[in-house]
């Protein structure tokens, strides 16, 4: 078990100001930043950090959106990190999302979810480097 996972803030939270509310969310249930960085993704790159998705009806929306604004990518540092994440950030519909999580407080759709969280060690060390490669140390 790894104990880092990736995240984005989507452009619909940080278009809405919930950046800090977000990133407080993640303070509070113990992570700890290690690389952070706020960027905006051109269609090209968003297709290629969800080419996994190439197949899906909502491909294209998908694509579009995440490239559509500023988003904030970042590594998380904490014991259990990728599944902790994912509880915290909760269900991908945010009809579906617990009390408490941060799609609950500050998603507005399935697709203008809020934020993202690696599903596997495997992933998270993938998308990770696919923002913070190479020269930065961290
Ligand atoms: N039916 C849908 N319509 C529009 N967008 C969707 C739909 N299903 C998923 N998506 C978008 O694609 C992303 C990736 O889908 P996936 O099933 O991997 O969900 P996830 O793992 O909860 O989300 P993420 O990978 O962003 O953390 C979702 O976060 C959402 O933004």
């Amino acid at each position: 078990m790894s104990n880092r996972t990736f995240t984005m803030i989507k452009p619909d939270a940080v278009a809405n100001g919930h950046i800090g509310g977000i990133l407080n969310m993640i303070n509070a249930a113990g992570f700890r930043i290690v690389a952070m960085k706020m960027t905006q993704l051109s269609a090209a790159k968003a297709g290629e950090f969800y080419a996994v998705h190439k197949e899906r009806p909502f491909y294209g929306e998908l694509v579009e959106f995440m490239s559509s604004g500023h988003i904030v990518a970042a590594i998380l540092e904490k014991d259990n990190a990728v599944e902790d994440f994912r509880k915290l950030i909760g269900a991908t519909n945010p009809a579906n999302a617990e009390e408490g999580t941060i799609r609950k407080k500050y998603a507005e759709s399935i697709g203008r979810n809020a934020v993202h969280g690696s599903d596997s060690d495997e992933n998270a060390a993938i998308e990770g480097d696919f923002f913070f490669s190479g020269l930065e140390k961290f």
